[in-house]
Protein backbone atom coordinates (compact mmCIF):
# COMPACT_ATOMS: atom_id res chain seq x y z
CA UNK A 1 0.00 0.00 0.00
CA UNK A 2 1.39 3.48 -0.23
CA UNK A 3 3.28 4.77 1.98
CA UNK A 4 1.05 7.51 3.24
CA UNK A 5 -2.25 5.79 3.37
CA UNK A 6 -4.06 5.25 6.58
CA UNK A 7 -5.67 1.85 6.93
CA UNK A 8 -9.47 1.79 8.40
CA UNK A 9 -10.22 2.56 12.21
CA UNK A 10 -9.83 -0.88 13.63
CA UNK A 11 -12.51 -0.44 16.26
CA UNK A 12 -15.15 2.17 15.87
CA UNK A 13 -17.73 2.85 18.30
CA UNK A 14 -20.96 1.51 19.06
CA UNK A 15 -23.30 4.09 17.57
CA UNK A 16 -25.45 6.08 19.98
CA UNK A 17 -27.69 6.56 16.96
CA UNK A 18 -29.97 3.64 16.34
CA UNK A 19 -30.70 2.97 12.78
CA UNK A 20 -33.90 2.27 11.34
CA UNK A 21 -34.86 -1.12 10.95
CA UNK A 22 -33.61 -2.30 7.42
CA UNK A 23 -30.80 0.67 6.99
CA UNK A 24 -28.42 0.63 4.23
CA UNK A 25 -25.20 2.01 4.03
CA UNK A 26 -25.58 3.05 0.31
CA UNK A 27 -21.98 4.58 -0.35
CA UNK A 28 -18.70 2.22 0.37
CA UNK A 29 -15.79 0.13 -1.32
CA UNK A 30 -14.13 -3.07 -1.16
CA UNK A 31 -10.58 -3.00 -1.75
CA UNK A 32 -9.10 -6.74 -3.03
CA UNK A 33 -7.64 -9.08 -1.03
CA UNK A 34 -5.23 -8.12 -3.77
CA UNK A 35 -4.07 -11.32 -3.75
CA UNK A 36 -7.50 -12.78 -4.58
CA UNK A 37 -8.34 -9.76 -6.64
CA UNK A 38 -5.37 -7.66 -8.20
CA UNK A 39 -5.75 -3.85 -7.84
CA UNK A 40 -5.72 -2.23 -11.71
CA UNK A 41 -2.35 -1.08 -13.18
CA UNK A 42 -3.63 2.36 -14.43
CA UNK A 43 -4.52 2.73 -10.54
CA UNK A 44 -3.65 6.15 -8.64
CA UNK A 45 -3.47 4.96 -5.31
CA UNK A 46 -2.34 1.44 -4.03
CA UNK A 47 -4.72 0.90 -0.65
CA UNK A 48 -5.02 -1.58 2.03
CA UNK A 49 -6.32 -4.77 1.94
CA UNK A 50 -10.14 -4.18 2.51
CA UNK A 51 -12.39 -6.83 1.55
CA UNK A 52 -15.97 -8.21 2.15
CA UNK A 53 -15.53 -9.99 5.63
CA UNK A 54 -14.60 -6.84 6.68
CA UNK A 55 -17.38 -4.55 5.17
CA UNK A 56 -19.73 -7.17 6.23
CA UNK A 57 -18.44 -7.15 9.61
CA UNK A 58 -18.88 -3.25 10.02
CA UNK A 59 -21.83 -3.33 8.60
CA UNK A 60 -23.45 -5.90 11.39
CA UNK A 61 -21.50 -4.09 14.33
CA UNK A 62 -23.39 -0.47 13.11
CA UNK A 63 -26.40 -2.01 12.76
CA UNK A 64 -26.79 -1.35 8.81
CA UNK A 65 -28.88 -4.33 6.68
CA UNK A 66 -27.82 -3.80 3.70
CA UNK A 67 -24.36 -2.47 1.35
CA UNK A 68 -24.45 -0.75 -1.75
CA UNK A 69 -20.68 -1.43 -3.02
CA UNK A 70 -19.67 1.23 -4.97
CA UNK A 71 -16.27 0.06 -7.18
CA UNK A 72 -13.58 2.18 -6.27
CA UNK A 73 -11.00 3.31 -9.00
CA UNK A 74 -7.83 1.64 -8.00
CA UNK A 75 -9.71 -1.56 -9.08
CA UNK A 76 -10.09 0.27 -12.40
CA UNK A 77 -12.59 -1.57 -14.65
CA UNK A 78 -12.70 -4.79 -13.22
CA UNK A 79 -15.42 -5.30 -11.58
CA UNK A 80 -14.56 -8.77 -10.02
CA UNK A 81 -13.80 -7.85 -5.99
CA UNK A 82 -17.08 -5.81 -5.98
CA UNK A 83 -18.99 -7.93 -7.95
CA UNK A 84 -17.83 -11.05 -5.75
CA UNK A 85 -18.71 -9.13 -2.68
CA UNK A 86 -22.23 -8.43 -3.95
CA UNK A 87 -22.72 -12.71 -4.84
CA UNK A 88 -21.49 -13.16 -1.26
CA UNK A 89 -23.82 -11.28 0.20
CA UNK A 90 -27.10 -12.85 -1.55
CA UNK A 91 -30.00 -10.32 -1.62
CA UNK A 92 -28.29 -7.89 1.14
CA UNK A 93 -25.85 -5.78 -1.39
CA UNK A 94 -26.29 -4.45 -4.60
CA UNK A 95 -23.08 -2.84 -6.54
CA UNK A 96 -22.15 -0.30 -8.78
CA UNK A 97 -19.79 -0.72 -11.54
CA UNK A 98 -17.19 0.69 -13.82
CA UNK A 99 -17.21 0.14 -17.49
CA UNK A 100 -15.79 1.25 -20.82
CA UNK A 101 -18.13 1.33 -23.95
CA UNK A 102 -16.70 -2.13 -25.26
CA UNK A 103 -19.06 -3.52 -22.67
CA UNK A 104 -21.53 -6.17 -23.92
CA UNK A 105 -25.42 -6.51 -23.08
CA UNK A 106 -24.99 -9.55 -22.36
CA UNK A 107 -22.10 -8.91 -19.57
CA UNK A 108 -24.39 -6.32 -18.14
CA UNK A 109 -27.11 -8.84 -18.44
CA UNK A 110 -24.75 -11.03 -16.14
CA UNK A 111 -23.71 -7.96 -13.95
CA UNK A 112 -27.34 -7.25 -12.87
CA UNK A 113 -27.97 -10.67 -12.05
CA UNK A 114 -24.75 -10.44 -9.75
CA UNK A 115 -26.65 -7.62 -7.96
CA UNK A 116 -24.95 -4.50 -10.18
CA UNK A 117 -27.63 -1.55 -10.58
CA UNK A 118 -25.75 1.21 -11.77
CA UNK A 119 -22.49 2.38 -13.32
CA UNK A 120 -20.35 5.08 -12.40
CA UNK A 121 -19.05 8.21 -14.02
CA UNK A 122 -15.66 9.35 -12.47
CA UNK A 123 -14.37 12.80 -13.24
CA UNK A 124 -12.45 13.70 -9.87
CA UNK A 125 -8.46 14.10 -11.89
CA UNK A 126 -6.35 12.83 -8.93
CA UNK A 127 -8.75 9.60 -8.91
CA UNK A 128 -8.35 9.03 -12.98
CA UNK A 129 -7.49 9.61 -16.59
CA UNK A 130 -10.48 11.96 -18.20
CA UNK A 131 -13.09 9.91 -20.28
CA UNK A 132 -14.62 11.83 -23.16
CA UNK A 133 -18.24 12.52 -22.58
CA UNK A 134 -19.78 11.05 -25.73
CA UNK A 135 -18.33 7.48 -24.22
CA UNK A 136 -20.06 8.43 -21.14
CA UNK A 137 -22.96 9.08 -23.47
CA UNK A 138 -22.80 5.96 -25.05
CA UNK A 139 -22.51 3.77 -22.09
CA UNK A 140 -25.83 5.42 -20.56
CA UNK A 141 -27.51 4.34 -23.54
CA UNK A 142 -26.52 0.51 -22.99
CA UNK A 143 -27.59 0.67 -19.02
CA UNK A 144 -30.18 2.30 -19.35
CA UNK A 145 -32.30 -0.44 -20.81
CA UNK A 146 -31.38 -2.31 -17.48
CA UNK A 147 -33.18 0.36 -15.14
CA UNK A 148 -29.43 1.46 -14.12
CA UNK A 149 -28.85 4.51 -13.01
CA UNK A 150 -25.66 6.66 -13.06
CA UNK A 151 -23.50 7.40 -10.24
CA UNK A 152 -21.12 10.70 -10.66
CA UNK A 153 -18.45 11.92 -9.00
CA UNK A 154 -17.00 15.96 -9.24
CA UNK A 155 -15.78 18.20 -7.31
CA UNK A 156 -17.59 21.46 -7.03
CA UNK A 157 -14.97 23.68 -8.96
CA UNK A 158 -16.09 21.42 -12.30
CA UNK A 159 -20.27 21.52 -11.51
CA UNK A 160 -20.56 24.74 -14.16
CA UNK A 161 -19.02 22.71 -16.58
CA UNK A 162 -20.64 19.85 -16.68
CA UNK A 163 -24.03 20.92 -15.89
CA UNK A 164 -24.96 20.24 -19.57
CA UNK A 165 -23.67 16.98 -19.38
CA UNK A 166 -25.44 16.23 -16.29
CA UNK A 167 -28.75 17.58 -17.58
CA UNK A 168 -27.97 14.86 -21.05
CA UNK A 169 -28.10 11.89 -19.21
CA UNK A 170 -31.21 9.55 -19.45
CA UNK A 171 -31.47 7.77 -16.13
CA UNK A 172 -31.49 8.59 -12.57
CA UNK A 173 -28.26 10.78 -11.95
CA UNK A 174 -26.65 10.29 -8.14
CA UNK A 175 -24.03 12.63 -6.92
CA UNK A 176 -21.51 11.70 -4.85
CA UNK A 177 -20.55 13.74 -1.41
CA UNK A 178 -23.01 16.44 -2.71
CA UNK A 179 -20.57 17.63 -5.61
CA UNK A 180 -17.68 18.16 -2.72
CA UNK A 181 -18.48 21.71 -1.97
CA UNK A 182 -15.95 24.22 -0.33
CA UNK A 183 -17.80 24.07 3.22
CA UNK A 184 -15.71 27.48 4.15
CA UNK A 185 -17.90 29.23 1.75
CA UNK A 186 -21.32 28.76 3.45
CA UNK A 187 -24.47 27.22 2.07
CA UNK A 188 -25.60 30.72 0.26
CA UNK A 189 -22.19 31.04 -1.81
CA UNK A 190 -23.28 30.56 -5.53
CA UNK A 191 -21.65 27.46 -6.06
CA UNK A 192 -23.56 25.27 -3.44
CA UNK A 193 -26.48 27.13 -4.82
CA UNK A 194 -25.91 26.14 -7.58
CA UNK A 195 -25.98 22.54 -7.02
CA UNK A 196 -29.23 22.93 -4.92
CA UNK A 197 -30.61 24.45 -7.92
CA UNK A 198 -29.38 21.66 -10.41
CA UNK A 199 -31.44 19.36 -8.28
CA UNK A 200 -34.62 21.75 -7.34
CA UNK A 201 -34.69 21.69 -11.54
CA UNK A 202 -34.09 18.14 -12.34
CA UNK A 203 -36.18 15.62 -10.86
CA UNK A 204 -34.05 12.69 -12.09
CA UNK A 205 -31.09 14.17 -10.21
CA UNK A 206 -30.02 12.45 -6.35
CA UNK A 207 -27.34 13.26 -4.08
CA UNK A 208 -25.47 11.31 -1.65
CA UNK A 209 -25.29 13.50 1.95
CA UNK A 210 -22.15 11.93 2.69
CA UNK A 211 -18.20 12.12 3.77
CA UNK A 212 -18.25 14.96 6.18
CA UNK A 213 -14.86 13.66 6.64
CA UNK A 214 -13.75 14.56 3.37
CA UNK A 215 -15.44 17.43 3.53
CA UNK A 216 -15.35 19.37 6.92
CA UNK A 217 -11.87 21.51 7.55
CA UNK A 218 -12.78 21.51 11.19
CA UNK A 219 -12.33 17.59 11.65
CA UNK A 220 -14.93 15.92 14.09
CA UNK A 221 -17.56 15.92 14.66
CA UNK A 222 -17.93 17.77 11.52
CA UNK A 223 -19.99 19.99 12.43
CA UNK A 224 -19.05 22.59 9.02
CA UNK A 225 -20.83 20.19 6.97
CA UNK A 226 -24.09 19.76 8.83
CA UNK A 227 -25.70 22.55 7.60
CA UNK A 228 -24.91 21.75 3.43
CA UNK A 229 -26.10 18.15 4.02
CA UNK A 230 -28.94 19.12 6.11
CA UNK A 231 -30.27 21.78 3.51
CA UNK A 232 -30.39 19.00 1.00
CA UNK A 233 -32.04 16.45 3.21
CA UNK A 234 -34.84 19.08 4.24
CA UNK A 235 -35.51 19.98 0.57
CA UNK A 236 -35.36 16.91 -1.39
CA UNK A 237 -35.69 14.04 1.43
CA UNK A 238 -36.61 11.49 -1.44
CA UNK A 239 -33.59 12.08 -3.31
CA UNK A 240 -30.85 11.58 -0.76
CA UNK A 241 -28.75 8.26 -0.27
CA UNK A 242 -26.15 8.02 2.77
CA UNK A 243 -23.08 5.94 3.26
CA UNK A 244 -20.42 4.88 5.68
CA UNK A 245 -17.84 5.23 2.10
CA UNK A 246 -15.86 2.79 4.39
CA UNK A 247 -13.05 1.68 3.73
CA UNK A 248 -12.46 5.70 3.39
CA UNK A 249 -9.85 5.88 0.54
CA UNK A 250 -7.05 8.92 0.21
CA UNK A 251 -8.51 9.95 3.19
CA UNK A 252 -4.98 11.89 4.73
CA UNK A 253 -5.90 14.06 7.58
CA UNK A 254 -7.14 11.38 9.69
CA UNK A 255 -9.41 8.17 9.98
CA UNK A 256 -12.83 8.39 10.67
CA UNK A 257 -14.79 6.17 13.32
CA UNK A 258 -17.31 4.66 11.56
CA UNK A 259 -20.02 4.63 14.80
CA UNK A 260 -18.90 8.37 15.19
CA UNK A 261 -20.25 8.73 11.18
CA UNK A 262 -23.36 7.11 12.18
CA UNK A 263 -24.09 9.20 14.73
CA UNK A 264 -23.81 12.02 12.46
CA UNK A 265 -26.89 11.08 10.48
CA UNK A 266 -29.29 12.79 13.08
CA UNK A 267 -27.64 15.72 12.91
CA UNK A 268 -28.49 16.01 9.12
CA UNK A 269 -31.84 14.68 9.34
CA UNK A 270 -33.01 15.53 12.23
CA UNK A 271 -36.51 13.90 11.77
CA UNK A 272 -37.75 10.33 12.05
CA UNK A 273 -39.16 10.38 8.76
CA UNK A 274 -36.27 12.04 7.09
CA UNK A 275 -34.03 9.11 8.66
CA UNK A 276 -36.22 6.27 6.88
CA UNK A 277 -36.40 8.00 3.79
CA UNK A 278 -32.58 8.50 3.79
CA UNK A 279 -31.70 4.91 5.12
CA UNK A 280 -34.52 2.56 3.77
CA UNK A 281 -36.76 4.18 1.53
CA UNK A 282 -34.97 5.24 -0.99
CA UNK A 283 -32.28 3.14 -1.27
CA UNK A 284 -34.70 0.50 -1.54
CA UNK A 285 -36.79 2.01 -4.41
CA UNK A 286 -33.47 2.55 -6.20
CA UNK A 287 -31.50 -0.71 -5.45
CA UNK A 288 -34.00 -3.02 -4.77
CA UNK A 289 -37.17 -2.49 -6.15
O1 LIG B 1 -14.67 6.92 -1.71
C1 LIG B 1 -14.95 7.88 -2.41
O2 LIG B 1 -16.10 8.06 -2.79
C2 LIG B 1 -13.97 8.83 -2.76
C3 LIG B 1 -12.71 8.64 -3.19
C4 LIG B 1 -12.20 7.41 -3.77
C5 LIG B 1 -12.94 6.94 -4.92
O3 LIG B 1 -13.97 7.44 -5.26
C6 LIG B 1 -12.44 5.79 -5.71
O4 LIG B 1 -11.33 5.33 -5.50
O5 LIG B 1 -13.20 5.32 -6.56
C7 LIG B 1 -11.79 9.78 -3.07
O6 LIG B 1 -12.27 10.90 -2.98
O7 LIG B 1 -10.58 9.55 -3.07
Amino acid sequence: MDPDWLVYHPAPKAPDFQLPEGAVDAHCHVFGPAAEFPFAPERKYTPCDAGKAELYALRDHLGFSRNVIVQATCHGKDNSAMIDACRAAGDLARGIASVGPEITEAEIRDMHEAGVRGVRFNFVKRLVDATPKEVFLDIAEKIKGFGWHIVVYFEAQDLEEIEPFLKQLPTTVVVDHMGRPDVSKGVDHPDFQRFIRLMDENQNIWSKVTCPERLSQQGPPYSDVVPYCAEIVERFPDRVLWGTDWPHPNMKSHMPDDGALVDFIQKIAPTKEQQKMLLVDNPMRLYWA
